[in-house]
């Protein structure tokens, strides 16, 4: 496939290696500097995009290809006050559109189990929930889209629970989220339901990129042809 690289950082540096041992071609990579050659690139010399970059970028990146008929597959996050937008712009355009906050298996399958632990424990307030998040210094956002995805996962059981919140002093009434930033941690996710006597903890703990990439690579080879806005759990069946 000819793959388009949006974002040629640490993602798509990796996702890059991962490719190129498949045997797909890389059609371009941009960056920050070169993200001008964005319109050079169009459905007939491009299969696939793959777009990590940053929250003020992402949006404009994702128009781009959907308006120019380019199957795009991103995993950048801090944008999600625009995802309404994006979904509407794919269907008008009749595009192809993949959007996971972590395309790691792991994580998606942590998120399947979180949703399920949620529908259990909620029918036992003594047990207080809430996530933390640690990431390495480099990460400009925060929470992690992945903890916002895990925390819609327990909210959707959580009636009496009026969303999250990513600050101190936590909120009454509302899901704590913690976030952390220490050098070097690639991302780590924690739920934990404690109690006065005891806890319970589901955790997610990568050990290095090559879980997102491989996942994102696995999106852009199943997106081209499908029409809409889709997600890890159309991919594997969740
Ligand atoms: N969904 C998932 O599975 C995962 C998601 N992420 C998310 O992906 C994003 C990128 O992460 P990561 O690769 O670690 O970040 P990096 O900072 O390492 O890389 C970001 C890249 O995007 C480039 N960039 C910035 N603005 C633009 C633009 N307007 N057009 C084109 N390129 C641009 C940067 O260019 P330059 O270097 O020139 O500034 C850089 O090449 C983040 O939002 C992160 O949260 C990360 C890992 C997994
Ligand atoms: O910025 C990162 O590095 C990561 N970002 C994603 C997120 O915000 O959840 C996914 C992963 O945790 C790594």
């Amino acid at each position: 496939m000819k793959i388009l690289l949006i974002g040629y950082g640490k993602m798509g540096k990796t996702i890059e290696q991962l490719a190129l041992a498949k045997g797909h071609e890389i059609v371009g990579k941009l960056d920050h500097t070169s993200a001008s050659q964005l319109t050079s690139f169009n459905a007939q010399n491009t299969d696939v995009a793959i777009e990590f970059t940053h929250p003020e970028a992402a949006f404009s990146n994702i128009s781009y290809c959907l308006e120019n008929g380019i199957p795009v597959v991103s995993g950048s996050t801090g944008w999600q006050e625009r995802m309404q937008e994006a979904r509407e712009l794919c269907e008008k355009n009749a595009g192809s559109f993949m959007y996971a906050s972590n395309f790691s298996i792991g994580v998606n399958l942590f998120f399947h189990f979180n949703e399920y632990i949620a529908s259990r424990m909620q029918q036992y307030p003594e047990y207080a929930v809430g996530i933390r998040e640690i990431h390495h210094t480099q990460k400009v956002d925060h929470p992690s889209g992945t903890a916002i995805t895990t925390a819609e996962g327990i909210l959707q059981s959580y009636q009496n629970l009026d969303g999250w919140v990513n600050e101190a002093p936590e909120t009454e009434g509302k899901l704590p989220i913690v976030s952390e930033r220490t050098d070097d941690v690639i991302g780590t996710h924690i739920v934990r339901y404690a109690s006065a006597i005891d806890e319970i903890e589901l955790s997610h703990v990568a050990h290095s990129r090559t879980g997102f990439a491989a996942g994102a690579l696995m999106a852009a080879e199943w997106l081209p042809g499908k029409k809409g806005v889709f997600g890890m759990k159309d991919l594997m069946n969740l």
